[in-house]
């Protein structure tokens, strides 16, 4: 049996995320890497009987709370935090909330209730300390025994005990019990005396600059249920542990669950957890993570591991592995294992599109815009590829290949180059208007009759940052118009300025965006495209504020309508707030046809320097309005 105590970071993790989620209701997804010490110390996963931690997992499982199991954890966070006694002295000490009845641990007169003087001596406390502290000493260093000692003190543990069971344990039947506004309560007076804590120059809980949220995590580790958390290590896991908001209308107990990372890799599969660190980590590196956690002979056994043991094997799970790798950002080994599902299955329209993403991620535009087509004609049932090769043709149709012309006749423009040397690391802005005003007027108006008949406007298409916008092949009129413009006056505006064939300019994505200053989006976060190069088009000028901003330039620039504003992908840049009125562009983004040999990325001369910027969107560059976080690379959806 393999059980572990926690995933303490993963938890923090998902709680800096919490209050989004509630806000946006959605729950957190992806594999969250991290290092997770507290578990290493205590768990029996991989021993046998006789060991301590074995022990000691048995006897928390025979007992009827879980009030050993949730003070063995605190201890080994402490532990493996090298926090102080004084951390674990307030857990056990403090004149909390008590609103149940008394301990059967406290030792005289810590109980709070009546009972816990007429109950029955406990031994458990007593085994239970041993065990931990025989255990835990047993997998620290050396040097870092006499650190620990104090923590693994056994009048301390059997205070925290009496604690857990006063504190705890209400705590987690009033959220099981669905009296969550009475665990709320519970919780926020356990946030109040965190915070003291900290007052008190305790170190915070997790690094000097973790987000209050994580602290709630710490506490919310203790409401888990250890049912949850019986469940065995694989690198390719099938689940990982998340904080969520309750189902419940707020103010209601977040809670943690076990939610699946991707389909079954097959229909015996049983459910698993990554205990060690398994993205980015070689074969090598988990097998030792893995027996350093489990013991010496402990050896994996999972899809992943086969599979990179043997360097590819038949029936192994590759789009199951692809996708894992993919959340790792181990994006050439997920393409190498597509191709080899998509070659042995070629009607698997789930690798294909995978494919394309895969591709899409490593910049290989082409590439993946090839895949999605040859997937599309092979899996013609799919809808997701369906739909991705309809927009695909809608923009080629009579759009940017047919643009005969090169860079001649393009309309001059003013160049603010931007840092990172390569000749396409620029910005470039229309001298003279590129389109009417009355072309804008319509474009705006054909917009606002497609969102008014279709359901409003779009507020989701794009993952990390997305704008409220019309998709342009959506609307034959903005279509065929955009498409026009392309071919005639945008296409080679593009070749002329950054050296690029115009028939080979493709769109990736366009749409027609609209930002307002009551209600709705008034401006965009900082962030990179998913294309090559990007361009907005200037429709309208009712507004006060707004432009595109652009990190490097530290000002935006919001030319008159009709105007075109194009720079490479890689740009940080973000709209910035409008303050009255409303706001309407085109946005587009763009990418530049290759003849791809097959593992050479696109264009790496033309963009040789301009890396991908990843920068806090509340860095001061940014104008009002820019909001915390990270920079977010801005991906396309349909
Ligand atoms: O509002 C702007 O000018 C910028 C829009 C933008 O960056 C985008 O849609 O990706
Ligand atoms: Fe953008």
């Amino acid at each position: 049996m393999i059980r572990c105590i926690q995933k303490f970071s993963e938890l923090i993790r998902s709680a800096g995320g919490l209050q989004q989620a509630q806000q946006q209701s959605q729950t957190l997804s992806g594999k969250q890497q991290a290092h997770r010490p507290a578990h290493a110390l205590l768990c029996p996963g991989g021993c046998s009987s006789g060991d301590p931690l074995y022990e000691l997992d048995s006897l928390a499982e025979r007992h009827p709370s879980d009030a050993l199991f949730i003070a063995a954890a605190l201890v080994a966070t402490a532990v493996a935090e090298g926090r102080p006694a004084s951390w674990l002295e307030a857990w056990a000490d403090d004149s909390f909330v008590c609103s149940s009845g008394g301990s059967r641990w406290a030792d005289g007169g810590e109980g709070e209730g009546e009972g816990s003087e007429d109950e029955e001596p406990d031994c458990a406390a007593e085994e239970g300390w041993a065990l931990l502290h025989t255990g835990v000493l047993s997998r620290l260093p050396a040097e870092a025994r006499a650190l620990a000692a104090p923590l693994l003190d056994p009048g301390l543990f059997a205070r925290l005990l009496a604690a857990v069971e006063r504190r705890v344990l209400p705590l987690q039947a009033a959220a099981a019990g669905g009296e969550v506004h009475e665990a709320t309560a519970q919780l926020d007076a356990l946030l109040a005396l965190e915070a003291a804590d900290s007052e008190d120059g305790l170190p915070p809980h997790a690094g000097a600059d973790a987000p209050a949220a994580a602290v709630t995590a710490r506490r919310l580790v203790c409401l888990l249920s250890q049912q949850t958390l019986r469940v065995s290590h694989s690198c390719l896991p099938r689940s990982q542990l998340q904080l969520e908001p309750h189902a419940d209308a707020p103010p209601a107990m977040p809670r943690a669950r076990l939610v699946p990372l991707r389909p079954l890799a097959a229909a015996e599969e049983p459910p698993s957890l990554a205990w060690v660190p398994t993205a980015n980590a070689s074969l090598e590196e988990r097998a030792a993570a893995l027996r350093a956690r489990f013991g010496a002979s402990f050896a994996c056994a999972c899809e992943r591991c086969s599979y990179e043991a043997r360097g590819g094997s038949v029936g192994a799970p590759l789009v199951a592995l692809a996708r894992d790798a993919m959340e790792d950002g181990r994006l050439a080994a997920a393409t190498a294992m597509l191709r080899a599902r998509v070659s042995a299955c070629r009607t698997d329209g789930d690798a294909w599109m995978l494919l394309g993403t895969a591709l899409l991620g490593s910049e290989r535009w082409t590439a993946a815009h090839e895949a999605w087509r040859a997937g599309a004609e092979l899996a013609p049932h799919h809808a997701l590829l369906g739909r991705q090769c309809r927009k695909d043709r809608s923009y080629r149709a009579d759009g940017v290949a047919a643009a005969a012309g090169g860079a001649e006749g393009a309309a001059p423009c003013e160049v603010h180059a931007l840092a990172g040397g390569g000749p396409a690391c620029k910005v470039v802005v229309s001298r003279s208007p590129l389109f009417s005003a009355v072309e804008c007027e319509r474009a705006v108006a054909a917009a606002e009759a497609h969102a008014a008949k279709s359901g409003g406007w779009t507020t989701s298409r794009h993952r990390a940052v997305p704008t409220t916008d019309v998709p342009v092949h959506e609307v034959p009129e903005l279509l065929r118009w955009f498409n026009h413009a392309m071919a005639g006056r945008i296409a080679p505006l593009l070749a002329a300025q950054f050296r690029v064939a115009a028939a080979d300019i493709r769109v990736h994505d366009a749409f027609l965006v609209r930002y307002s200053a009551s209600g709705g989006q008034a401006h965009l976060p900082l962030h990179t495209d998913e294309s090559v190069l990007s361009l907005t088009v200037v429709l309208n000028d009712e507004f006060e504020g707004g432009g595109t901003f652009f990190a490097d330039l530290r000002r935006s620039l919001s030319p008159p309508v009709g105007h075109l504003v194009a720079f490479h992908g890689r740009a940080l840049h973000g709209g910035e707030p409008i303050v009255s009125g409303v706001r309407y562009i085109v946005a587009a983004f763009l990418y530049v046809a290759v003849e791809e040999p097959a593992a050479a990325p696109p264009l790496p001369e033309l963009f040789a320097g301009c890396k991908r910027a990843r920068r806090d969107r509340g860095d001061d560059a940014m104008p009002a309005g820019g909001g915390g976080g990270e920079a977010e690379t801005f991906c396309f959806g349909f």
